[in-house]
């Protein structure tokens, strides 16, 4: 938590109004700890409370935020806005292009508002606790006598199950390996699940007098953009986004349902989580999704995960709402041990990833700065090759694989995770180009965008970060494709030139096929030669 410090009380005069500030990452208004909080704190002061959004162009530039992400949350905002005004609550936005006077900018609307309290929920990449920090000594600096907004300000961890700092070794350091980490982490949430994944509460409706209060009134006649100037998609790519991930009443609910309780389906392409035709499972607990977990994971020709990354990494339900319906499974309880092949375990360690890697940001700062986390691998050279980072973005570097995700990314905004670790680890090691360049281009075309697991999965790969791959185990393209898409459905379909090649010949065209064959059919040739490039990949991280 950050407090601004408990000099005086705050006066919550009866005309000031309780402010919260909904993030980038805690779009939702149930479940919400900030949220809640503030909703609190409004109603045991008889004050209305404002919902505010600050829209920062000039942050999604310098965090390379994809702009099909910033329309989804655009899209949610609208849908929230609604929902909100049936409570008398106005969803106020702001765009402010100055990201670094954001505190200042803020800080004046709070007292123009004459606002008793701020309540936001904490984001841990550098940038913004350093905001955060900002506004917190700013207020207590006005609160000591000085001039400007002399309000509460509170910022409450939220976006993990656990928050930084909660799980430590015995000498009270931070884990740098997930296994023990995640020990200790399942035995914190199952001992305690009422603290980690109770229901934080929603937001209550405010008096209808807040629809005539001088303050919110013309709040109430705001409306949320449609679009953000230079963050916009084309009408065709934004019809392609609603259609693969819709937002609004319940979508999430049912995305997980459909994980949690309908059967796996075989398809080469990623359908909208909310396609028509999923079958129920008769035991959820073993032939659904979830169920199958533990081995479909792994098929990049099944639906065999379930897609929520999207509405996780936004905020649009919470890791402990996805706990609870999971526990729902299993008597209410969450089975952590994934030793035993359960597809639920397996499942909710793999959430957990999504904590460790948040924890990780705040222990060791410098990975949200661009640093890698092991500083060993700070000089490693990189190539520098345009047309390989080029054939790579595109899909055109003659491993089928690679090609078929790399294609998938650029028209869905989603790569499914084996996929990630294939076409990162060719970028890393067989292209040797630098890691932060592909996960920049991921941060740019991901809906899940998110600092934390990007990078920490970037780094995995480049073995550069916290309990990374080892440097010297190098994926084979031909077997990690034979593995991850054993019928080569997965690549049939996102690359079409090669629909004719049968059995293996998918896999590996240039083993079996010669050069010209291959471009007749409108492929390439492999840009690199494995056995070379793993050498030489050995020889400079060795250096
Ligand atoms: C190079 C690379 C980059 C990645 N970038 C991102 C990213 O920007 N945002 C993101 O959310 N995930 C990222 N991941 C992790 C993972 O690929 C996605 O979370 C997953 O593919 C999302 O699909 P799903 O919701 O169906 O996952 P499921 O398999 O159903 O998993 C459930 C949830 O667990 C979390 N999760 C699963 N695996 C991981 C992981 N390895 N690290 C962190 N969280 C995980 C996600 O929130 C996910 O939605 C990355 C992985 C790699 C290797």
């Amino acid at each position: 938590m950050l407090q601004s410090s408990e000099l005086k009380p705050v006066k919550h005069e009866k005309d000031s109004v309780v402010v919260y500030w909904m993030r980038n990452k805690d779009l939702r208004l149930t479940d919400n700890r900030a949220l809640a909080h503030a909703s609190g704190v409004a109603k045991t002061h008889s004050l209305p409370l404002i919902v505010l959004y600050v829209f920062s162009p000039s942050d999604y530039a310098a965090h390379d935020r994809s702009p099909r992400r910033i329309d989804f949350q655009v899209r949610q905002l609208r849908y929230l806005s609604a929902e909100l005004a049936k409570l008398d609550i106005p969803l106020y936005t702001i765009e402010w292009s100055e990201r670094k006077s954001i505190p200042s900018k803020l800080l004046e609307k709070l007292e123009e508002w004459n606002a008793s309290a701020l309540i936001g929920n904490l984001e841990y990449e550098i940038d913004e606790l350093r905001r955060d920090t900002e506004i917190v000594q700013k207020t207590n600096k006005a609160r000591k006598g000085g001039e400007g907004w002399k309000g509460e300000t509170t910022f409450l961890a939220d976006f993990c199950v656990v928050p930084p700092g909660e799980v430590l070794t015995k000498q009270d350091k931070p884990y740098s390996v997930f296994s023990p980490w995640y020990r200790n982490w399942s035995a914190k949430v199952s001992a305690n699940p009422l603290d980690y994944i109770d229901d934080a509460g929603g937001v209550e409706a405010n008096d209808k007098s807040a629809r005539n209060h001088p303050v919110l009134k013309p709040m109430f006649e705001h409306k949320v953009p449609e679009k953000i100037k230079g963050w916009s998609l084309d009408a065709e790519d934004q019809k392609n986004m609603e259609h693969l991930w819709p937002v609004g009443e319940g979508v999430c609910e049912e995305v997980m349902r459909r994980f949690l309780k309908t059967k796996v389906r075989k398809q080469a392409f990623f359908e909208p989580p909310l396609h028509p035709g999923a079958q129920d499972a008769k035991d959820p607990k073993k032939d659904s999704k979830i169920g199958e977990y533990a081995t479909g994971r792994n098929n990049v020709s099944l639906d065999g995960t379930s897609h929520i990354s999207p509405y996780l990494a936004a905020g649009f339900i919470s890791p402990r709402h996805v706990l609870r319906l999971t526990a729902e499974l299993s008597n209410n309880k969450l089975p952590t041990d994934k030793s035993t092949g359960n597809g639920l375990a397996t499942w909710i360690s793999e959430v957990a990833w999504r904590d460790f890697y948040q924890h990780v940001l705040c222990a060791w700062p410098r990975v949200s700065m661009g640093r890698p986390f092991n500083l060993k691998y700070e000089n490693v050279v990189w190539e520098h090759n345009d047309e390989h980072f080029q054939a790579w973005k595109d899909g055109r570097t003659g491993f089928p694989i690679v090609d078929a995700a790399m294609r998938a990314l650029k028209a869905q905004g989603y790569m499914h995770n084996r996929c990630r670790m294939i076409v990162a680890m060719l970028f890393t090691k067989q292209l040797m180009l630098d890691w932060h360049l592909g996960e920049r281009y991921f941060m740019e075309q991901l809906l899940d965008g998110d600092l934390g697991a990007n990078n920490g999965g970037w780094q995995w790969s480049a073995s550069t970060g916290c309990d990374p791959q080892p440097y010297f185990r190098i994926f084979n393209m031909t077997s990690q494709s034979e593995k991850s898409d054993p019928d080569g459905d997965y690549i049939r379909y996102w690359v079409p030139e090669l629909k004719s090649l049968k059995g293996k010949a998918i896999h590996e065209p240039s083993a079996s096929m010669s050069e010209k064959e291959i471009l007749k059919l409108g492929y390439v040739m492999p840009i690199v030669d494995h056995a070379t490039t793993r050498k030489r990949a050995l020889a400079r991280y060795k250096e």
